[in-house]
């Protein structure tokens, strides 16, 4: 009898699992990317295509297309520089420049890419319309959608770089519970627009509430524990897609996600590229680490790195985090959303059950302690909020920003 059932599973594993067909397209995807180059036809249609597209790109991704078509057509970038005051055509010198010596047919198919990620049907960087809701209800500053086993979550303030104010820390709790009750296998926390999350919003110290600041900090300190805490305690696997920069409580949380897929997507600051950033400016806000990121950099990245950017504001680019530990794998942005979703539907087809279990052993032994640091740090940044430091550095990005 158990001969036979073993007879009968080793039949059945010789037909095509689950798991091999899923594993499929990622295999497939690569071996295309390097055996296969866009043809000079592919690059004209390409270039025929952008003279389509109904919706205007916006700057970041025409200079993009702009460097990626001179490299392609004319190898690296062998003009002399614009003045500085020549600001246009000193940001289209130094996106072409910033391609260095990429070979001509690897342009052409970054070209190819990058013009086939515009394209409606598929999902680009700036996934949804801002202020668009597909599939959520009951959502103001995220859109939830759920398909394919996986729930994603998205952070829908586009035009504040995503800051988290105090409602879309009560959403993405809401979010997460449902998340964490529904039928999908798998849970992805991204952005919409060029930013993943530019952290707290500042402007969540400006309602005081009628017992004064101290309350106002009590009840910020209290919202942070629980909010950090349902990150502690999700049970199913949670990634990270971070589409673009990321500061503050963003960047603290990754440290709780199981993995971190990041874009190297470039910013434009005043027009000149900036590539995204991973960004923790406690010490200038005048606040202290959060998200349990006092206890996971310094394991993650060795104390020192974790110093450098938690206490000294050190800036990371996505392949710096990388190397150190805090991001899983970077993705060259024109294929970033291709790449890493096909890859998601593929762990979205793993067996549910061993996917959480596997989860809960490897969070188990660290949860009691990861609930500890979060109220230790929660406490820590409530005296902190109170402090002049905290005060003035608030003060002045408001007043900076024409809030005050
Ligand atoms: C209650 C729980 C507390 C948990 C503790 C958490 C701590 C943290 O997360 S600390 C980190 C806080 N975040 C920051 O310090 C970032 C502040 N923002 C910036 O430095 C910049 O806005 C930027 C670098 C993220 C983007 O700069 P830029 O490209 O120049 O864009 P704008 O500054 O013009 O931003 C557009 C728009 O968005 C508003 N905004 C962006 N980030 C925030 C924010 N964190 N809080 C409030 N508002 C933010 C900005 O004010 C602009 O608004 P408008 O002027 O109305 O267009």
């Amino acid at each position: 009898m158990a001969m036979a059932y073993l007879a009968w599973r080793l039949a059945r594993r010789s037909c095509p699992s689950s798991l091999q067909v899923t594993s499929f397209p990622v295999v497939q995807l690569h071996m295309n990317r390097t055996a296969m180059r866009a043809s000079q036809k592919d690059f004209e249609n390409s270039m025929n295509q952008v003279k389509l597209l109904k919706k205007d790109p916006g700057n970041e991704v025409k200079l993009k297309l702009y460097a990626l078509y001179k490299q392609a057509t004319e190898g690296p970038c062998n003009m002399p520089k614009p003045g500085v005051f020549d600001l246009i055509n000193k940001a289209k010198w130094d996106a072409w420049n910033a391609l260095g010596s990429l070979p001509k047919e690897a342009a052409r198919q970054n070209y190819v890419d990058l013009v086939s990620s515009l394209s409606p049907s598929l999902e680009s960087s700036s996934q949804v319309e801002p202020g668009t809701d597909r599939k959520s209800t009951g959502f103001e500053t995220l859109v939830v959608t759920s398909e394919d086993g996986i729930t994603k979550i998205m952070f829908n303030r586009p035009k504040k770089k995503n800051a988290i104010n105090t409602e879309m820390y009560h959403e993405i709790m809401r979010a997460l519970k449902a998340a964490s009750k529904d039928d999908s296998i798998i849970t992805v926390l991204t952005g919409n627009g060029d930013y993943y999350s530019s952290g707290n919003d500042l402007t969540n110290f400006t309602d005081i509430p009628p017992g004064g600041v101290e309350e106002k900090a009590k009840n910020n300190a209290v919202l942070l524990r629980e909010f950090v805490g349902c990150f502690i305690d999700f049970p199913k696997p949670l990634i990270a897609v971070v589409n673009g920069p990321a500061v503050g409580i963003s960047v603290t949380l990754l440290g709780l996600f199981d993995a971190v897929y990041a874009s190297d997507r470039m910013v434009f600051f005043s027009l000149l590229p900036l590539q995204a950033t991973f960004h923790t400016p406690f010490s200038h806000l005048g606040q202290s680490p959060e998200g349990c990121s006092s206890y996971t950099f310094p394991k993650i990245m060795s104390p020192a790195k974790a110093t450098e950017m938690l206490i000294f504001g050190k800036k990371l680019t996505a392949g710096e985090a990388c190397a150190q530990g805090l991001v899983t794998e970077v993705f060259p942005d024109s294929t970033f959303q291709k790449e890493v979703w096909t890859r998601l539907k593929a762990f979205a087809k793993l067996p549910p059950n061993a996917l959480r279990i596997s989860k809960e052993v490897i969070r188990k032994r660290e949860r009691e302690k990861l609930h500890a640091v979060n109220a230790e740090e929660c406490n820590v940044l409530q005296g902190r909020w109170l402090s002049d430091e905290c005060t003035n550095a608030v003060v002045n990005f408001l007043s900076r920003k024409s809030k005050l």
